[in-house]
């Protein structure tokens, strides 16, 4: 339901604005139309763009794209991808608004990349997977509750439930067991998106005020920065949790790793990153876990293989053993490769000019450098039968591992590259694997509709439809 009222909302957007610039007779760059010229030229021009959005073929009318190199090779990638006046920020700051969407964050800041990063690895990449491992007996606690929950409901999402698991490493138990602050960590994500398709379709003009209309004056943001600021700062002394859980989560350590920095000014800054962190944590796990359960239901085989893997490893006690499962991670990683959210990746924009060391390239100031991530998941030189589902793709012969669904490489490029590859990747997997795991030992599932649409597609984005069904059958086990 939501999803369709953003995409009636987006498709009466660009009619109204697409018409005004026609009887502007502003000469827009949509390859299938003719140029603007009066009132019958600008309602062909909207037809086409009505005809397009319908048929999903989403694209920005009137915008000239700054230029956007692509590189394939492992060389250049891992040049690229470190190189400071390259900005993986700014893209994003770009894409999303941040100026508006993250209380004016300051994206351009060359130290920026250096500082931010360095500070989100040590707290994620190198503290998570500790955490991650302590905290799993309450992961799986969380999902039976937020579960009994659904089945009272008789519905959940995806977004829901990875959003009241994932929020628990983040903010400890007792504050995300309160469903107006969950509410609040919902509504920012969307927020977050809504934007991003409002500003990409607008004039930059219009983004403050449209960031106003569509997120209600900022309302989540502004809640979610004043708890922040307060749990970072003053309220961190009192704020009501156990020291054991507390000591896990991500806001406490990051309260304790920047102490001592003189980088972080204050609890308003480290609110901001945390709202940036927040961010980067809310979409890709539910839509990642979609896809995968989406993949499950077409594959009744292979709910019986990963069913009986997990059996045979029973009782998953740890999170060691969980995460040790090569089907699961197999069948993981081959549902990402044939479903990536995103046809580019290790996207980073050019605040100053650069030139390869090899000096085959050069990218100007404002241009984009990415890798075309699709092509290369699809490549045969680099996936034999790349367009064909094997869930064992990634699992040795004999069962054992092969490459695990959070390894980083330039031939996958779902996490990113080098030293910005996503410090939070162990943070996901454990979230889809506690998830799939549960409801694998408990159901089999279906599609309501075995021709319902699976996909939907924004600019370089293919995301999930979260209206499409799933239904469960209970297993006696
Ligand atoms: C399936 C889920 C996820 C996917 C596919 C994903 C993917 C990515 C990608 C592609 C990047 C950019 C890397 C680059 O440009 O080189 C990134 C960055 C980032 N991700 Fe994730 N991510 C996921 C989940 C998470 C989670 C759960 C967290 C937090 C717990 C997180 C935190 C971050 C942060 C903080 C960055 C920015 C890195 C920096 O500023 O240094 N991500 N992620």
């Amino acid at each position: 339901m939501e999803q369709n009222f953003t995409v009636q909302g987006v498709v009466a957007g660009i009619f109204l604005v697409s018409f005004i610039f026609s009887l502007l007779g502003y000469n827009g760059t949509i390859s299938q139309a003719p140029r603007f010229k009066g009132l019958r030229c600008a309602i062909a021009s909207v037809r086409t763009i009505i005809r397009d959005f319908k048929s999903w073929r989403f694209y920005v009318p009137w915008k000239h794209s700054a230029p956007t190199i692509f590189v394939t090779s492992k060389k250049h990638i891992a040049e690229y991808s470190e190189v400071t006046c390259l900005s993986q920020q700014a893209v994003y700051a770009d894409m999303f608004g941040f100026k508006h969407t993250m209380d004016n964050l300051e994206h351009d800041r060359l130290d920026h990349k250096v500082v931010r990063n360095k500070f989100n690895n040590r707290l994620l990449e190198v503290k998570g997977p500790a955490h991650l491992h302590a905290l799993y007996p309450k992961f799986v606690t969380r999902f039976e509750n937020s579960w009994k929950k659904a089945l009272e409901n008789g519905r959940t999402t995806c977004r829901k439930l990875s959003t009241r698991m994932i929020s628990l490493i983040f903010f400890g138990e007792k504050l995300t067991s309160d469903e107006r602050f969950i509410e609040s960590l919902l509504q920012y994500s969307k927020d977050m998106v809504n934007c991003m398709i409002a500003f990409q379709i607008l004039p930059s003009f219009f983004s403050r005020y449209m960031h106003h209309i569509i997120t209600r004056g900022g309302k989540a943001m502004h809640s979610l920065r004043k708890q922040f600021t307060d749990m970072l700062g003053p309220g961190r002394d009192s704020w009501d949790e156990s020291e054991s859980i507390k000591d896990c989560t991500i806001i406490h350590n990051m309260a304790l790793l920047s102490k001592d920095s003189s980088y972080w000014t204050g609890p308003a800054m480290n609110a901001q990153n945390m709202l940036g962190i927040w961010f980067a944590a809310s979409h890709q796990p539910w839509m990642n876990l979609d896809f995968i359960l989406l993949e499950l239901c077409a594959r009744p085989n292979w709910q019986v293989k990963l069913r009986q893997e997990l059996l045979d490893h029973m009782p998953l006690n740890d999170y060691a053993t969980l995460d040790s499962l090569p089907l699961l991670d197999s069948f993981m990683k081959e549902t990402v490769r044939l479903n990536p959210l995103d046809k580019y990746g290790v996207r980073r924009k050019a605040v100053l000019p650069y030139q390869f060391s090899n000096q085959t390239m050069s990218v100007p100031q404002g241009a984009t450098v990415c890798v075309p991530a699709y092509e290369m998941l699809h490549d045969p030189s680099r996936y034999s039968d790349p367009h064909s589902f094997d869930g064992q793709r990634f699992a040795k012969n004999n069962g054992d591992h092969g490459t695990r669904f959070t390894h980083v490489s330039h031939d996958f490029p779902m996490w990113g590259y080098g030293s910005l590859a996503c410090p939070g990747r162990f943070h996901a997997a454990l979230i889809i694997k506690v998830v799939i795991s549960q409801l694998l030992m408990r159901y089999e599932l279906r599609l309501e509709n075995e021709n319902a649409r699976r996909k939907w597609t924004w600019e370089t984005f293919a995301m999930p439809f979260e209206s499409t069904r799933i239904q469960l059958r209970k297993i006696d086990m």
